[in-house]
């Protein structure tokens, strides 16, 4: 008999309590298949936290986190909200969790499956072999740094701060040098040290953690050729480091390579094996409530929560597997739909990625 695991569920808003629905679903399988036990928690966040507890984090959510062994996250934010106070914005409570927790690394892999060539905007020669990891650092940086309003010699001015210490370099350096160990041991580091003096420190801690893996390939790129080579040439990539801001927008951009953000599934990892798993894609408030999102992001998140927090790998093979045979019978949402009319809804994917599951 297994041990109970408990996870903390956070819906959000949007479409980010349709998708965690399906998710669920996934765990409620794999219980039947695997006789692993699931106890699920659901904790209120973001917009919807604003709106009932007048946080987009509050305190008992919080705890409802620390308490569990892994968090489901759908998405937060959405128009209701985008003219609040930096407070009570849904984002800021999504970087506070990111904090509080100590989830310093965003791990976003962006496999393409061969069925979904069709789906992208470039052309299948260029995609082949195609299997990248954006390992990205989420407590720190510009996201983090001070901010501010002042009066400058032309009238008002804002103030971003943009700060990295050595120390948080190094530890979402070796995460990434790790990663690209189990992989192709390629490692590209992306940066802006042409400019940014917090760059050339990345720069400088990357080479010298390097030094501790002499197996992997190194490479340092410039995040504006990066973004263009990433069309040009992403079967070159294997494991990508960034910063906080950088790695936001180059995994926006590495999902259009699988087809969809709605096909991206992320990690949030510390130092322990505690994880937050949400998919890469926001709230998305233009299809909301329309039930034809794509479940197959927040899917694969628990496929990665089984194996870097729970170490249950047959359960992640299962669902993967699943996702992948759904693919190739042509099932489609509309995001990766060629043709749009015959496009399944938010429950019908789910459902059909269940029934797919096998022990
Ligand atoms: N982790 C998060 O919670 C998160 C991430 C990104 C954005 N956001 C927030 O979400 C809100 C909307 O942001 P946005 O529109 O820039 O980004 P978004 O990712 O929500 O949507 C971008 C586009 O992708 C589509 N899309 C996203 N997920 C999809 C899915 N699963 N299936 C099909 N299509 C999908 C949307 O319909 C939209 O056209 C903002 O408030 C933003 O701050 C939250
Ligand atoms: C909503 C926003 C704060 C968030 C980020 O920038 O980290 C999102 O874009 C993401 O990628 O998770
Ligand atoms: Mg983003």
């Amino acid at each position: 008999m297994s041990e109970v695991k408990k996870i903390a569920v956070l819906g959000g808003d949007g479409i980010g309590p349709e998708v965690v629905g399906e998710a669920l679903k996934v765990l409620q399988k794999t219980e039947e298949l695997f006789g692993y036990k699931f106890e699920t928690e659901h904790g209120l966040f973001g917009g919807i936290a604003i709106d009932e507890k007048g946080t987009p984090l509050p305190q008992e959510t919080l705890d409802l986190c620390k308490s569990a062994d892994a968090v489901l996250l759908g998405a937060v934010g959405g128009p209701k909200w985008d003219n609040n106070s930096k407070e009570l914005r849904p984002e800021t409570g999504l970087l506070g969790i990111r904090k509080e927790l100590g989830l310093f690394s965003n791990i976003r892999p962006a496999n393409v499956f061969d069925c979904l060539k069709e789906a992208s905007t470039l052309k299948p020669e260029v995609l082949e072999g195609t299997d990248l990891i954006v390992v990205r650092e989420l407590t720190g940086g510009i996201y983090f740094g001070e901010k501010f309003r002042r009066e400058g010699a032309n009238g008002e001015e804002a103030v971003d701060t943009c700060a990295y210490s050595v120390q948080e370099i190094e530890r979402i350096a070796r995460q990434a040098f790790d990663i690209a160990m189990t992989r192709g041991k390629k490692l590209a580091s992306v940066d802006k040290a042409n400019v940014l003096e917090t760059s050339r420190l990345w720069r400088e801690v990357v080479i010298r953690v390097a030094e501790e893996y002499p197996e992997v390939e190194l490479e340092h790129i410039l995040v504006d050729n990066c973004a263009m080579q990433l069309l040009r040439r992403p079967s070159s990539f294997d494991v990508i480091v960034t910063e906080n801001m950088f790695g936001d927008i180059l995994s926006d951009e590495a999902a259009m390579l699988t087809g969809s953000i709605g096909m991206l599934s992320s990690a949030s990892l510390g130092e322990g094996s505690f994880g937050l798993y949400e998919p890469v894609h926001g709230s998305a408030p233009d299809i909301a409530g329309q039930e034809i999102s794509n479940p197959i992001a927040t899917i694969l998140s628990v496929a990665l929560m089984f194996r870097l927090t729970f170490g249950y790998h047959d359960a992640a093979k299962s669902i993967e597997d699943a996702v992948e045979e759904v693919l190739n019978a042509g099932n489609r949402t509309t995001d990766i739909a060629v043709d749009k009319s015959k496009a399944l809804s938010t429950s019908q994917m789910g459902d059909l990625i269940i029934a797919a599951m096998k022990k």
